[in-house]
């Protein structure tokens, strides 16, 4: 058994190339893998994360050859630096945006995998979430900020204004993303804080699809154009995919000259673990839609790697996999229900849309425990969400 669950996770196989499973034998909140197909099993697939560090050279002992120099930095230095460009750009860029503007899938989307959660309910990203996008050129790390939010009172919110707010500290880049069909008073209250620092900021006007009328997208330009002093204006859609290699290369134009922040491998610096509990709240929050409330909180119990072996009871050979057990916290016994559904088929739906997911991303086999419990205000109250993680 393995417990690497907590280290940055880096996918090592293709995800969108993983055969979707077949139907599994369940009973109520248990997932049973036993009549599943096998998921390609890559191993570990795990790397910790190691800023590089580009300034051991000047520490060594000046007795020892810039010759040996180079040949003990080249020696040290992460297998992928060797093919770095010279003009090679990297930098923090931050997404930030009113809730449901679709920041969560402009980050997935550029980087190609579902990393954070999406759903049709606003305020579902409560977590800063790096996403890492490396390409021959340039490596931009991402900040995916939960929303700012104005007069909250909750304490829930508050904490997440503070990692909005914090999020931006020291980012290269800035990416305001707008919906290009609804354009808000909050979005000027946030330019406007954006406007009290010296921050680079490219406006993203997002879900260009939904525009009937694509020359309304002009004059719309235009007012933003007049409203802010935006480094660039690029209109996309995140879901169609449309302009986003124009984005990438304007994210781009917009980094400093460094050399890769992350292992250009990586995707995240988030744990499988967080990726799990992620995945299984935005199945909940699909599902349940408005019934439950956004700051409904996931918890991983146990997140085990079992690897293959021969069954000692019966002698036959057991594929690997990763248990994973989960709590789901609601606020009251209604709410419960409602994640429990009739005859549990909503909790049984959502583990088993949970279970293919993470099979895909982690690219392993997952037997899946979900459970529901009811903690009570927990939202409002500090040390609870700090047992929780906040
Ligand atoms: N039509 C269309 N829908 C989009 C686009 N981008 C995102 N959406 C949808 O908008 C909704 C919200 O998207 P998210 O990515 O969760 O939005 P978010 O800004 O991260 O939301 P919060 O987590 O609440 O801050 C989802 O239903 C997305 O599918 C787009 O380009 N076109």
């Amino acid at each position: 058994m393995s417990n690497h669950n907590d280290l940055p996770f880096t996918p090592k196989n293709n995800a969108h190339n993983m055969t979707e499973n077949a139907d599994t034998n369940q009973n109520d909140a248990v997932e049973n893998v036993e009549n599943m197909q096998e998921a390609r099993q890559i191993g570990d697939s795990l790397t910790a994360v190691q800023p590089h560090d580009t300034s051991d050279a000047d520490e060594h002992d000046k007795s020892i050859t810039l010759e040996n120099n180079a040949a003990i930095d080249g020696f040290f230095a992460p297998s992928n630096k060797a093919g770095v460009a010279k003009d090679f750009k990297a930098g923090y860029v931050a997404i930030i945006g009113r809730p449901n503007v679709g920041k969560s899938t402009l980050m997935n989307h550029l980087l190609g995998q579902k990393l954070s959660i999406t759903s049709r309910k606003p305020q579902t990203t409560r977590h800063r979430i790096h996403g890492i996008l490396s390409t021959n050129e340039m490596q931009a790390v991402f900040v995916d900020t939960p929303g700012i939010h104005h007069n909250e009172v909750r304490a829930i919110n508050e904490r997440m204004n503070k990692a909005a707010v914090s999020a931006l500290v020291d980012v290269d880049l800035v990416l305001f993303v707008v919906d290009s069909d609804q354009w808000r008073e909050d979005d000027l209250l946030t330019l406007q804080k954006l406007g009290e620092t010296d921050l680079t900021v490219v406006l993203v006007i997002n879900k260009a699809d939904t525009l009937k009328d694509k020359g309304t997208l002009l004059p719309l330009i235009e007012t933003f154009d007049e409203s802010f002093d935006f480094a660039d204006i690029v209109p996309v859609s995140a879901l169609k995919n449309q302009n986003l290699d124009r984005l990438e290369e304007v994210i781009a134009s917009h980094l400093p000259n460094a050399t890769p922040i992350y292992d250009t491998e990586q995707i995240t610096d988030r744990s499988e673990r967080f990726l799990a509990s992620e995945i299984i709240r935005e199945k909940i929050m699909r599902s349940a839609g408005d019934e439950v409330p956004y700051d409904l909180t996931v918890q991983i119990d146990e997140f085990k790697d079992e690897a293959a072996h021969t069954d000692p009871k019966t002698g036959r050979p057991r594929k690997a996999c990763t248990f994973i057990d989960a709590t789901i916290y609601v606020e009251r016994n209604g709410q419960k229900a409602i994640v429990i559904g009739e005859k549990g088929q909503r909790i049984k739906q959502v583990g088993m849309d949970a279970r293919k997911d993470m099979e895909q991303l982690f690219g392993k086999k997952v037997m899946l425990t979900l459970w529901v419990k009811v903690k009570r205000g927990w939202s409002d109250d500090e040390r609870a969400l700090t047992s929780l993680g906040y």
